[in-house]
């Protein structure tokens, strides 16, 4: 049986984690059902009568097994139990979606997440140390560099949601003991039990045999995933400190300051611009063949992509950007300026309008090439020239949107970069919901 203090070290850890929650600030506990988030949900239940806080219980039904309704009864009758406000989540997983099973299944529960948990909220999710311990040899086993070792953050800033996870120094043995000392009751999810499963493989073989010979196996990978995070972090400032010296644009990052950094720093300079920009990063062979082509040719037309990114390069520039979705050179839409816009990739919110407001039925067709636009105080401009004045890319020209009222073009839309280039006199345009 564990020792008393235990008890109360995990109790007081939760206590102080919710104290330092901001009074009035809504918690949630993702509750799958299993030990450790039923554990986490039963102990901040109990830091609220100290540090009371709005908690709520979220648990996602993935419908991926015949057990799924258990968990959803046990959470059910736990959060009642504790008098705390539970919500279920229903998701549809894509199992086509190239990401295996478990992957669409994370994909789908953070989607729900993000539906629920609005920004200004916290999300607790009930990972431990030995979770962290494998996830630290599955990175090490991917050949993962110090961000894949850094495992889990124990919190992070979440598209402006908070998401924590308060359990992530402890052991699961501590965790087990707490749970049978007070009685818990939890659902076992058949699902851990696969050792087809990787994480589950080493879960189950590897880990405890590692812990013969080490006993102290899972606190040393645990401990090793923090450094590789403090690592992270220094790397992450370095690159920062190179952009800025850079320019500071992650959009346009100039080739001639970039290929004179030594190439550990260009790599790490180029995997950072793609988290800033929200974009997956390289993987190796191809951030190899990249550099190798700027620095053979800096002049050249360069393309390289993988997932959804593209890199590119323009006028002494490198370019790191999203896939351009394929738009067939007949695209065109009706449009009365006011609507969402129908555009291949998804509706955007944008409006145009003649300067009095009035909505009116407008073509928006891809670019053919020959078009006017009367510009305010300049009077009818080629696009053509406007776009290379403007310096917009080539990749951009190609796919730029001619907004056309009756037989004439009142705009230019740029849809990649969502934004509008060019209006002409007497209208209107905008972009985001105002
Ligand atoms: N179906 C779900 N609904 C809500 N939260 C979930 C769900 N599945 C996982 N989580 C959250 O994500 C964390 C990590 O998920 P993981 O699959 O590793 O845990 P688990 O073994 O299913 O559950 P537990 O951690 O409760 O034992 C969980 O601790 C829980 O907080």
């Amino acid at each position: 049986m564990a020792p008393r203090h235990k008890r109360e070290s995990l109790q007081a850890l939760i206590d102080r984690a919710l104290a330092e929650t901001p009074p009035g600030r809504v918690v949630w506990v993702a509750l799958s059902g299993g030990l450790d988030s039923s554990l986490l949900l039963t102990l901040a239940a109990e830091a609220c009568r100290r540090h009371p806080r709005p908690l709520h219980a979220l648990h996602i039904h993935h419908g991926l097994q015949p057990a799924a309704a258990g968990f959803e009864v046990h959470c059910r009758r736990l959060a009642s139990r504790l008098g705390v406000p539970l919500f279920v989540e229903r998701v549809a997983v894509d199992r086509d979606a190239g990401l295996g099973l478990e992957g669409a299944a994370r994909e789908a529960r953070y989607a729900a997440f993000s539906r629920r948990v609005v920004p200004g909220e916290t999300l607790w999710l009930a990972q431990h140390r030995d979770d962290q311990a494998e996830t630290f040899l599955l990175a090490a086993l991917r050949g993962s560099g110090v961000r894949g070792l850094a495992g889990m953050p124990p919190g992070r800033e979440w598209q402006g949601r908070r998401l924590e996870r308060p359990l992530l120094s402890h052991a699961r043995t501590e965790l087990e003991a707490e749970a049978e000392r007070s009685g818990l009751a939890w659902i076992d999810d058949p699902s851990n039990a696969d050792e087809a499963l990787d994480r589950n493989f080493l879960r189950h073989r590897v880990l405890p045999l590692l812990a013969q010979r080490w006993p102290h196996a899972a606190e040393a990978l645990a401990s090793s995933a923090r450094y590789a995070a403090e690592a992270d972090t220094l790397i992450e400032t370095l690159a920062e400190s190179d952009l800025d010296a850079l320019g500071g644009d992650p959009a346009r990052v100039p080739l001639t300051g970039l290929v004179a950094l030594a190439p550990e720093r260009q790599r790490t300079l180029v995997r950072h611009v793609c988290r800033r920009l929200g974009l997956a990063g390289p993987p190796a062979v191809r951030l190899a063949s990249l550099l190798a082509q700027l620095e053979a040719r800096p002049d050249a037309r360069v393309r390289v992509d993988w997932g959804n990114a593209e890199a590119r390069v323009w006028r002494g520039c490198l370019y790191l950007r999203p896939k351009s979705t394929i738009m067939a050179s007949d695209w065109r839409t009706e449009w009365n300026g006011m609507a969402p816009l129908p555009l291949p990739g998804g509706e955007l919110h944008a409006a145009l309008a003649p300067a009095d407001g009035r909505p009116v039925a407008l073509t928006l067709a891809v670019r053919q090439g020959g078009e006017w636009l009367r510009l305010a105080g300049r009077g009818g401009r080629d696009l053509k020239r406007l776009l290379q004045e403007m310096s917009v890319p080539p990749w951009e020209r190609e796919r730029l949107l001619v907004a056309w009222y009756d037989d004439t073009p009142v705009a230019a839309f740029q849809p990649d970069s969502a934004r509008w280039l060019a209006v002409a006199e007497g209208w209107r345009a905008s972009v985001g919901e105002e």
